[in-house]
């Protein structure tokens, strides 16, 4: 199955030209990191694979499908199979972390323990806390967890792990190799952590001035004698 296929992806915001012809493919069980400089246009690029940006030009195929055909309900139905980690709203105010899990394992229909992942996402102090009460990097690690419960074939993630401790990284990455080993299951995800990146990505690509200037392995980049993912990308990009 094609996961994702994009040819020659163009999208621009009035005369900001952000992307100019990206190609980029994920094979079922890839993690790939998404990296580029502050507004190289990332989120723009993970937002259309998500199927919620129009796009200009090029190609998009999602779970086999090409985006720009597809009737209202057959794009839902590949909507059912990606996950994005949500962004905390003022619903949320009303709920206790353990009842928001329950609430998204029913709407999920997950067979997924619910004391399982409020162990591994380290819950347990938070479990009787209110979601609105939580501090950034915990709001966060819920989110997460929310979006593991639905056990996606694709997880999208944009900067998982900005705001997030050392320990917290660290598990959040546990989880994510760990899902996708289990599973099979896709990743494409953003970071500015280049360390996370050459630890835990099989690919990355490099969007810059618009184009996937990069798109390899982190072990073919590594290869070519940077010391670094981060060296790379220091050498790669300018200011
Ligand atoms: N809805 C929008 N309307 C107009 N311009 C936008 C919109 N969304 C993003 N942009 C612009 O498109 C460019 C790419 O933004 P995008 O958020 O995709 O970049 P990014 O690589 O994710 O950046 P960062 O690393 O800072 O999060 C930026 O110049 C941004 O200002």
């Amino acid at each position: 199955m094609k996961i994702i296929e994009v040819n020659n992806l163009t999208k621009s915001y009035g005369t900001n030209h952000v992307l100019q012809g990206v190609n980029f493919h994920a094979q079922s069980g890839e993690i790939i990191g998404v990296i580029g400089k502050n507004g190289a246009g990332k989120s723009t690029f993970l937002e259309i694979l998500m199927t919620i940006k129009q796009y200009d030009a090029g190609t998009v195929i999602v779970l086999d499908e090409n985006i720009a055909s597809l009737p209202m309900n057959r794009l839902e139905q590949i909507r059912k199979q990606i996950s994005v980690v949500l962004q905390p709203t003022q619903f949320y105010k009303t709920l206790k972390v353990e009842e928001l899990l329950k609430l998204f394992k029913a709407y999920y229909n997950s067979n997924l323990d619910i004391k399982k992942i409020i162990k591994e996402f380290k819950l347990e102090p938070h479990r009787k806390k209110y979601f609105d009460k939580l501090s950034g990097g915990w709001k966060q690690i819920v989110s997460l967890a929310i979006v593991f419960l639905s056990e996606p074939k694709l997880l999208i993630l944009d900067e998982p792990t900005t705001g997030l401790d050392p320990h917290m990284r660290n598990m959040l990455w546990t989880y994510i190799t760990d899902y996708n080993e289990r599973t099979g299951g896709t990743v494409i995800l953003t970071t500015h952590n280049m360390d996370e990146i050459e630890l835990y990505c099989d690919k990355v690509m490099l969007i810059n001035n618009g184009m996937n200037e990069v798109f390899d392995t982190t072990e073919s980049i590594l290869a070519t004698g940077y010391k670094s993912i981060h060296e790379f990308y220091l050498k790669k990009v300018s200011i």
